[in-house]
Parts: structure tokens; sequence; C-alpha cells
């Protein structure tokens, strides 16, 4: 295990440190409660190990700190031990009240102090495959089932927080709303399983021609989403408007590069999408109005025979 363990005494510190380090742990000091915040902050601990009278900042006052900031983050709570001279009532009251998981003596013997670093290793691994479940959870939350995209839900949170930093900041801000030309005679002519492998292959094709940006600084903060059945969004915040472009053209080159037989797309004869756009050099006002802009231009694009983007005016 991790441990940071948290003691101004460094002749105790030097003694407690040797014993955990001597069943297998990896110990990190701090001589003082703030130290041992700043520590916690800076990496990541299966356990911390707290003395409570100390210099600068108290035990108590130091765990008090560590879990509102743990609070900030989701599942995060790193058991905390408390390390005690005395283990008055009060003192065990308090330190459970400050956020801690329990306490030992400083003098604990051996055998107790292997127990209840067992116990602790559990709970660590338990922590760790919460997190990495968690995660993988959250990211399945975000994606669209059919086509590995993200979905509209992970779209629209994602989106909020970057138009607000991008109006913070005075950034451009860019959308591109793309729509499968003629899919529902697709589907009448192929079938809606053959369908759903079309929308798969638009959708690998959507976010090739996003990651495939020349200029990666310029699209970094891009990501394609599944709107809703045959629509997709690309969302390029902070991209400059040759940017912008270049993503619109590279879509359409990347989807009618895929040659997917449509016999009945117009006398195309293949899958192709029609691309409506929105720029802001200064995103400013409400990112609704960008939606709005970008769709009417997508209508247009519709109206001018499909297979194409319609990216001002
Ligand atoms: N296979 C499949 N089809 C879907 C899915 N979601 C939506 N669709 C189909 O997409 C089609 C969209 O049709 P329309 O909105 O009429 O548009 P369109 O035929 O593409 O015509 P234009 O947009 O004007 O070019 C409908 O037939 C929907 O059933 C899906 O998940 N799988």
């Amino acid at each position: 295990m991790k441990i940071l363990l948290v003691e101004d005494s460094r002749s105790l510190a030097a003694v407690i440190g040797s014993r955990l380090e001597s069943f297998g742990n990896e110990v990190t000091l701090a001589e003082n409660g703030q130290i041992g915040f700043d520590k916690f902050v800076q990496a990541s601990f299966d356990l911390i190990l707290m003395d409570i009278e100390m210099p600068v900042m108290n035990g108590f006052e130091a765990t008090t700190r560590i879990r509102a900031h743990e609070a900030r983050q989701p599942w995060a709570w790193t058991p905390i031990l408390f390390l005690t001279a005395s283990d008055t009532s009060d003192n065990i009251v308090t330190a459970i009240e400050a956020g801690g998981d329990d306490f030992i003596a400083k003098t604990v013997p051996e055998p107790v102090l292997q127990a209840k670093m067992k116990a602790m290793a559990r709970i660590a691994t338990l922590r760790r495959r919460l997190a990495v479940a968690n995660a993988r959870l959250s990211e399945q939350a975000s994606r669209d089932g059919l086509t590995g995209l993200y979905n509209r839900r992970h779209m629209d949170l994602r989106l909020d927080a970057a138009w607000e930093q991008a109006v913070n900041r005075g950034k451009p801000f860019a959308l591109l709303i793309l729509d499968i030309d003629n899919f529902k005679k697709y589907n009448d002519h192929y079938g809606h399983q053959t369908g759903d492998d079309c929308l798969r292959a638009v959708a690998a094709a959507i976010a090739k021609a996003v990651a495939e940006g020349n200029a990666p600084e310029e699209t970094e903060h891009a990501f394609a989403a599944r709107y809703g059945g045959e629509e997709f969004v690309v969302v390029l915040p902070f991209a400059a408007h040759a940017a912008y472009e270049a993503v619109a053209v590279r879509v359409l080159a990347g989807i009618r590069a895929l040659a997917i037989e449509h016999l009945d797309n117009a006398g195309i004869g293949t899958v192709t999408v029609s691309v409506g756009g929105a720029y802001q050099t200064r995103a400013a006002g409400r990112i609704a109005d960008l939606f709005r802009c970008a769709d009417q231009r997508l209508y247009r694009a519709k109206g001018n025979g499909r297979n194409q983007a319609v990216l001002a005016g």
C-alpha cells in the first residue's frame, strides 16, 4: 500500500515508517498537517496515518481539509487512521467527527499493526476495483450503444462546460450538424440491419475525420456525438476557422470514400451526408443560437441537393 504518514516526531515517524515498510508498504512522510495535506493533494495514497497534536496544523484540521478536498471528486475516500498517544473518548469522538475512520495507539503491538494494515489493504484493493468499475461504467453511460460515439446526454454535458469556458475566455467555438442523405430510403431498400451497419460505418468515418486534424492544437478539444437517429454533431471548441472548414471537408470526403452503395440517394449511388455548420470567432450568447444557425444551414445543404456542407451565409 502507499501510505502517507503524517507525524511531527522524527524518531517516531522513523520507527513506525520502517515497521510499515518492513511488510511491503511504501511510506511517504509529512512533518505536520499542512505538509500532509499538500502531499495528499499532489499524489494518491491508499491510507493515511495521522498524528493528532502537530505544529502548524493539527491532525483533525488536516483531516477536515482532506475530506473537503475529496468531496469535490466523485467516489474519493482515503481511509484515515489517527495515531493516538491516548485513546480518550473525547479524542476518538473528535477523530471520527473530523472524518477519520479508525485510530491506533502509537505503541501498537506488531501483530495488531499488521492486522490493521491487512484490513486496510483489503479496503484499498476494493477501492481500486471500484474506481476502475466506476470509470468503465461512466464511459459506457456516455456512449451511444449502436455507434460507440458519445451519446446526446454526454454531448449536452460536455457542450455546456466547453461553451462556458469559451465564453469566459473569449475563444472561438464551432459546431457541425451532419445528417445522412435519404436514409429512410436506404432503410427501405436495404433493411434496418444494414441501416444499422451504415450508421456504424458513418460514425467511425466521422470520428476518424475529427481525430485526423492537421493542426491538433486547433481540434484537440473536438468531439463527435450521435445527436439522434441518423444525425451527428461535431463540436469544435476553441477551433480556428480553418480547422472548422477542414473538419467539414474531411467528414464529407471520408464518408464518400466509404463508397457504401445507396441506389436511392438521388442519383449519387453511394451514402453521403449533408452538413450545416456554425462558427463564432468569440463565443458569446447562447449555444442554442449556434445550433439553430447550423440547423438552418443543414436545411439549406439538403435543399441545394445534399452531399455538401453549408458553413456560412
Ligand atoms: N437503421 C436505423 N435507422 C434509423 C435509426 N435511427 C433513425 N433511423 C432512420 O433514419 C431515417 C431518417 O429519415 P428522415 O428523417 O425522413 O430523413 P432522410 O430519409 O435521411 O432524408 P433527408 O434527411 O432529407 O436526406 C428514418 O427512416 C429512421 O427510421 C437507427 O438507429 N437505425
